[in-house]
């Protein structure tokens, strides 16, 4: 039995606390108005209101600012050389998104050294950090051999639990027009390999990357190697990705910008999460997804920043946030329980995402008094304080601590 040796941390005087937990607090958010939250031993060891908050080792008056639970990125590819300014600039003159751009950031992704590429993943997962997201997954996917997926998996796995195979990314230039051929390879030789440094296996399915029986193949290999399905499905137009994702029990099904009814019905009779990514849409003018029948079906909505150099480099999900609310109608309240709750769904998670005894110690602050603000005031740096395991990981006020490993 070791020592707890951790002091135990009270947050007082909290203006709005969202828990996620409607036991706790009114509505969805489970919100507790004059609040308090204790941390004891890296987990939240109580909530309710400041004045029947029990004694802590240290105290920190919030004076009335909200605190969030830290928010959960379900969707990132942060392992990665190079960047795409110049593609954006060429869309944003009007040429459109296409699967092709990904081979210029597998080139750069060979090209770069361990170090740097473990430096931009950490740079990145930093940045993220200061933003508020205190769980993260990061997915392969620039290096579609061999050896740079077991690289990419490697460099993931020492930054987080959240590890995601997507060899199956696009089929890369030494496989040009032989697609198969390298699904066959990832099926077999890949996934044999990056399997144990790995939870999830993705696929992109979508038109110039793997049709439906290739991610198909992909997705049940990385099944029988004890991976968890997660699709890239429905991004640049209809297709048959919602419904593989449903049809295989995936965790999730990522961005859903084109749906039909049918997908709309078969998500909302399954377990399988719709990650929306605004940032990716707003990056390249793409069409947002109709989030509002999602949530109207009773599906269960997560948001992710899908930080990645081609279609949305940013790691910001207070500005995926602010799109949500204004752009694909989605109310504060939803955004904010589909950032936090809504990806520890995604990531089948029930300790994260959520401010309730026994859940992991991972909280933000506001520079505001209520979440309302995180949609109200885009673009402004309103997260002020982050703890992750009940440790302050990063304070606007006393300048920022580099993100160790995010467990
Ligand atoms: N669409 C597929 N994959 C990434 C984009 C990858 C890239 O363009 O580099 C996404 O989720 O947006
Ligand atoms: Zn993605």
């Amino acid at each position: 039995m070791t020592a707890n040796t951790s002091r135990s941390t009270a947050l007082t005087g909290i203006g709005t606390l969202v828990t996620n937990d409607p036991t706790v607090g009114e509505g969805p958010l489970g919100l507790i108005r004059d609040a308090a939250v204790v941390f004891d031993g890296g987990v939240v060891a109580w909530v309710g209101s400041t004045d029947a908050a029990p004694a802590a080792d240290v105290g920190h008056d919030l004076d009335g600012r909200a605190v969030l639970p830290g928010f959960v990125e379900s969707h990132s590819h942060l392992v990665f050389g190079g960047e795409r300014a110049e593609e954006f600039a060429a869309r944003m003159a009007g040429q459109p998104y296409a699967a092709g751009g990904i081979r210029n950031t597998i080139e750069a992704t060979r090209n770069a050294t361990d170090e740097e590429l473990q430096a931009n993943t950490r740079r990145l997962l930093d940045e993220s950090l200061r933003s508020g997201s205190t769980t993260v997954e990061c997915k392969t996917g620039y290096g579609q051999t061999v050896a740079h997926e077991l690289r990419s998996t490697r460099i993931a796995a020492s930054l987080t639990d959240e590890v995601t195979l997507l060899a199956a990314h696009v089929p890369p230039p030494e496989y040009a027009g032989r697609a198969d051929d390298y699904v066959a390879m990832v099926c077999s030789e890949m996934i044999d390999a990056c399997a144990p440094q790995a939870k999830w296996i993705d696929v992109f399915c979508e038109t110039g990357a793997f049709d439906r029986d290739q991610a198909h193949a992909v997705l049940t290999a990385g099944m029988a190697k004890g991976l968890i399905p997660r699709v890239h499905g429905n991004q640049l137009r209809e297709g048959p990705g919602v419904q593989l994702a449903v049809e295989l029990g995936a965790a999730s099904v990522d961005h859903v910008c084109y749906t039909t009814q049918a997908d709309i019905d078969a998500l909302a009779q399954s377990s399988t999460v719709a990650t929306l990514l605004p940032g990716a849409d707003f990056s390249t003018r793409n069409k947002y997804p109709d989030a509002r029948a999602l949530l109207d079906a009773g599906v269960t909505v997560a948001l992710g920043a899908d930080c990645n150099p081609g279609t949305s480099y940013t790691t910001s999900l207070p500005f995926c946030i602010a799109i949500a609310v204004r752009d694909m109608h989605m109310t504060p309240d939803e955004a904010i329980w589909a950032a936090t709750a809504g990806g520890a769904r995604a990531l089948q998670r029930a300790d994260v995402g959520v401010l309730r005894p026994g859940a992991r110690a991972d909280a933000l602050a506001l520079d505001a008094p209520s979440y309302l603000h995180l949609a109200y005031r885009p673009g402004v740096p309103l997260v002020s304080d982050v703890w992750r395991g009940g440790e302050l990981a990063w304070s606007a006020h006393v300048g920022h601590e580099k993100a160790e490993a995010l467990r």
